[in-house]
């Protein structure tokens, strides 16, 4: 029988590189695995994407922004002298702040409450993807039980972060009429904030990587960041994008959200209850509709959808805007085979709740 050997490396894999080709070789894994080439990214910055869809992805990316000073923190924890820990610390500086109201981690809850959410929703990352929580704790995990080297070569993804930010704001700007400045404030410090981290780490990488093994470590770690950083994306659109499947618990459009004043609104600010004449109907804008990617029906509310039951569903077919209460209650008596009066009293809960969420008015 023939032994099998492993193939030999390629030859790039077992020579010393220099600085100048170590660098080619971390920019190449950035040019063919960062995450700018996620699709994505792509109908982000394209304006493609429901506001829903961009809160998500904000919402989301909450669970990365609060884990990084984590991670630094975890990182500097080993850094062995203080010159070193003097540097890396500034990056835990950058997204805690120095005080109240102040750093990365406040920037990106603004950026959060500018698409819509509420901030006690946000900070209790209840709502995230398992997915997104999974890839950020496998970085902390990655940065607490590898070498320093991997560890550090692990953050150089920011190397290409400046190229994105400026892709990502224009477009965003350009392209949603709910984002502003104000809201993408998150941002400008990173283009200063990221070229400063990646020149250390980078020129840390190239000082230290000094034997073949070392420099291929290196470029594992860059690589398996960059995977850290494309789940993410994975996840937002399986889930948000197509086929559109939210995992129990994770977060479904309407969740969360500072409500939104609407004309439509009782002056008291809650709507009185209904009562069996009344005439439900839907406010203007407000439409019930089947949504073929999620094999669902919606009600689709400017600027927001919500999901709906299947005796909510039975419900707002019948509301037409002639009809009462009591006769909708009626007709899903008769189609159901159930007394309507029991009928009636679930429906005046289901319909309070609608008005509450100002989708239903009478
Ligand atoms: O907007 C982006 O696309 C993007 C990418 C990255 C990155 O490449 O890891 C970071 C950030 N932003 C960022 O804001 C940030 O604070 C950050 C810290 C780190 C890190 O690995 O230590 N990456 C990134």
């Amino acid at each position: 029988m023939t032994a099998q050997f492993p193939p030999p490396a390629p030859e790039s894999e077992q020579r010393l590189l220099s600085h100048e080709e170590l660098e080619a070789a971390l920019r190449d894994i950035g040019a063919r695995r960062y995450h700018n080439l996620h699709p994505f990214h792509r109908l982000l910055h394209d304006g493609k994407l429901s506001k829903d869809q961009v809160r998500a992805w904000a919402l989301n990316r909450y669970y990365y922004q609060a884990m990084i000073p984590v991670k630094d923190a975890a990182l500097l924890a080993r850094l062995p002298d203080a010159s070193l820990r003097r540097i890396w610390r500034q990056r835990i500086v950058d997204h805690d702040g120095d005080h109240e109201g102040d750093g990365g981690i406040e920037r990106w809850l603004k950026l959060a409450e500018g698409v819509g959410f509420a901030r006690d929703y946000v900070l209790s990352t209840k709502g995230i993807l398992s997915a997104t929580r999974f890839s950020v704790d496998a970085y902390v995990h990655f940065v607490s039980e590898r070498s320093l080297l991997e560890a550090i070569a692990s953050s150089l993804t920011e190397m290409f972060s400046p190229t994105i930010i400026s892709e990502r704001v224009a477009g965003m700007l350009k392209n949603y009429d709910f984002v502003t400045k104000e809201t993408l404030a998150y941002f400008d410090k990173r283009l200063t904030q990221a070229p400063r981290d990646a020149d250390f780490a980078l020129d840390y990488v190239k000082r230290h990587a000094t034997t073949p093994e070392l420099q291929r470590a290196a470029m594992d770690a860059l690589t398996f960041k960059c995977t850290v950083l494309w789940t993410q994306l994975d996840a937002l659109y399986f889930a948000y994008v197509s086929p559109g499947l939210v995992p129990p618990d994770a977060w479904q459009p309407g969740e969360g959200l500072v409500p939104e004043a609407s004309p439509a609104a009782a002056p008291t600010g809650v709507p009185a209850a209904f009562s069996g004449s009344d005439v439900p109907r839907l406010p203007r804008g407000v439409r019930l509709r089947f949504d073929e990617v999620r094999n669902k029906h919606i009600l689709l509310a400017p600027e927001r959808t919500f999901d709906l039951d299947d005796n909510a569903v039975a419900v707002l077919k019948l509301v037409d805007g002639q009809s009462s209460v009591s006769q909708i209650a009626r007709t899903l008596g008769q189609t159901y085979d159930a007394d309507p009066a029991v009928i009636e009293a679930d429906i005046l809960v289901m319909l309070a709740g609608l008005a509450q969420r100002r989708v239903l008015e009478r």
